[in-house]
């Protein structure tokens, strides 16, 4: 990460039509970075990959890549590769075959082709698979022949589009595991968008939260993890308990407010992961309204006056019965303090 701006975009806006979907955004990506896009669907992640490749022209703001304004290069000049949830490979084609055809295009030919081809499929761990029709392949073979066919074109950026949603859970870990280390070793800057956060903390060097087509938060997978910047953040990494604070009191959902001991942070609101509230001890009083086992933790639903309350337990200690009342407690000290509500 030492060109502190291969990819630059600036104050860039997209639109279909009325609708604006990207508005004013300014993005710095460093050259091998690994970048995840996040956010719910609609937020304007694929809109933003697809200016990117040139496939849409910005209603304003430019593109700048290694340097040169790209913001008007048509997408097959630009030498940005786009891997795409649907594989799209030719399934009348062997793996060497649908790897070689990019390449092909641009006049390749002959042992300098072979050579592309297998490296590209060694880089994948496809070598032994070069022969066969992609149908005959599990779908993480052909999300790696996918990868294998952009990486051969050696793209400046390589953009993927929810890679892994196609995947059941267990090749879903595998695969991750795989892209990680295919771009470490390859130094290539990959941009992948996904709504789902367990993949972006585990997968990318920085995360950029998107909302409503603009940037809520840019960090790394620790600080957006432990430092959410405001509740939707918050919200959409898993806190659970997120509440709004003014005047020292912290508000709830049904207008009640509620004083916590100790003094409150400088902030708009708090937000609590499960695990962070105390269970069996403490100044409020809750009733269990659900109980899930998850392995190592119990989950509950609390009901109490802050409304709804998710908290964990160990699982080896002994568990609340449904309906019981149990005392609980939300530490100002637990909770990350969040600079923007709503
Ligand atoms: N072809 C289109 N015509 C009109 N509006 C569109 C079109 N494609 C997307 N939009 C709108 O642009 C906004 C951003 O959409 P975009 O597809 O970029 O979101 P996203 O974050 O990628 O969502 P998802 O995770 O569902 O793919 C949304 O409001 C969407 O309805």
């Amino acid at each position: 990460m030492s060109d502190a701006s291969y990819l630059f975009l600036d104050k860039l806006s997209l639109a279909y039509g009325k609708t604006i979907a990207v508005k004013d955004l300014d993005l710095n990506i460093c050259k091998g970075e690994l970048l995840a896009l996040l956010g719910p669907s609609g937020c304007g992640k694929t809109t933003t990959m697809r200016a990117i490749a040139g496939l849409m022209t910005p209603s304003s703001g430019r593109i700048i890549l290694d340097g040169a304004d790209i913001t008007r290069v048509p997408a097959n000049r630009r030498n940005i590769g786009l891997v795409f949830q649907s594989y799209a490979l030719f399934p009348h084609l062997t793996v060497f075959e649908n790897v070689a055809f990019g390449l092909k295009l641009h006049g390749l030919r002959g042992e300098e082709l072979t050579r592309r081809v297998e490296d590209g499929l060694e880089t994948v761990g496809l070598a032994a698979f070069a022969n066969r029709k992609t149908p005959e392949l599990s779908g993480g073979q052909q999300q790696r022949v996918a990868l294998a066919r952009s990486m051969v074109m050696q793209p400046k950026v390589l953009m993927l589009d929810e890679p892994l949603s196609n995947l059941d859970a267990r090749l879903r870990l595998e695969m991750r595991t795989e892209l990680q280390r295919v771009q470490k070793e390859s130094g290539v800057t990959m941009i992948f968008v996904t709504h789902d956060q367990v993949e972006a903390l585990a997968l990318a060097d920085r995360i950029v939260v998107m909302r409503d087509g603009a940037i809520e938060q840019i960090g790394t997978p620790e600080e957006i993890y432990n430092s959410p910047v405001s509740s939707f953040v918050a919200d959409f990494v898993g806190f659970e308990n997120v509440f709004a604070i003014s005047d020292g009191r912290l508000s709830t959902k049904d207008g009640a407010d509620i004083a916590l001991a100790g003094t409150l942070p400088k902030a708009k609101g708090l937000a609590w992961r499960p695990r962070a509230i105390e269970l069996g001890t403490g100044p409020f009083t809750g009733v269990v309204r659900g109980v899930s086992f998850a392995g190592g933790t119990r989950e509950y639903v609390l009901e109490s006056r802050f409304g709804s309350i998710k908290a964990e337990a160990d699982a080896k200690l002994p568990g609340y019965p449904l309906n019981s009342e149990l005392a609980f407690d939300m530490p100002v000290a637990a909770a990350a303090p969040l600079q923007r509500f709503g």
